[in-house]
């Protein structure tokens, strides 16, 4: 369980342009399950997002993974959670341009320190695991959306995360490839991913991944919108 007591984030505090872009956000994330955070632009699911995922710090509040508090941790702990516990798959993609897919998927492991050969070799089971296996030796710029997309989840799934974090996933996708999204995470989830996805896609929050969807606004969660 990730437990969210009473979270907020503001930006630019004590100045002209103070935003409170999370304002006491309480919510619990359940272990092997999915969860929605929708709500309309500027209603703060990529910071929430970002905060669950120890990407920054909140300015009040707590969070809690599998009851260990990690909101005061030291940044060099946080590293090590952001790393070994969350996978992220950005809106689009954020795939580096210039190198392989191979390498980019690489990329997020090489901080581990793990043997080269090995690293590799994972990298290479994960991409034939999302059916792209012969696209390894590709520049990012030569791939198809789709073939970047799933690039991107491969890259996210390096360091076996128990918990994918994805912002928006499907925003530059079409319908095909957005249903292709969906069953990949249906794959992950079957093999005990947790799952945690920002959008206000429809094709997305009417899915069977809408096990609990969380509803903000301003943000706030809207009273009364969690659901499961
Ligand atoms: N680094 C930042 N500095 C200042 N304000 C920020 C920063 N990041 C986000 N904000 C503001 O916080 C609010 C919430 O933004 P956030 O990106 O979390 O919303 P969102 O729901 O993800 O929106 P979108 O769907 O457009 O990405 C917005 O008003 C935004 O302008």
């Amino acid at each position: 369980m990730i437990s969210i007591h009473n979270i907020s984030k503001v930006f630019n505090a004590g100045r002209p342009n103070e935003v409170t872009a999370v304002g006491g956000v309480s919510l619990d994330v359940r272990m092997e399950q999915t969860t929605i955070l929708k709500g309309p632009s500027g209603s703060g699911k990529t910071t929430l997002l970002g905060l669950i995922g120890c990407m920054a710090r909140p300015s009040a509040g707590r969070i809690f993974l599998k009851q260990r508090e990690i909101t005061s941790l030291p940044e060099r702990f946080l590293t090590d959670i952001r790393r070994t516990t969350f996978g992220f798959i950005f809106q689009q993609c954020n795939l580096i341009k210039g190198i392989t897919a191979l390498e980019n998927v690489m990329l997020p492991a090489y901080p581990t320190g793990e043997k080269f050969s090995t690293l590799r070799g994972r990298a290479q089971a994960t991409l034939a695991m999302l059916g792209v296996e012969k696209r390894a030796e590709a520049k990012i710029e030569w791939l198809s959306g789709g073939e970047a997309q799933r690039v991107a989840v491969a890259r996210a799934l390096i360091n076996n995360p128990a918990v994918i974090i994805a912002d928006e996933p499907t925003a530059h996708l079409d319908t095909k490839l957005s249903l292709e999204f969906i069953g990949i995470m249906r794959e992950l989830k079957s093999r005990g991913t947790t799952i945690i996805i920002a959008s206000h896609d429809p094709i997305i929050c009417e899915s069977w991944l809408a096990e609990q969807v969380v509803e903000l606004r301003d943000g706030r969660i809207v009273a009364g919108a969690t659901m499961s």
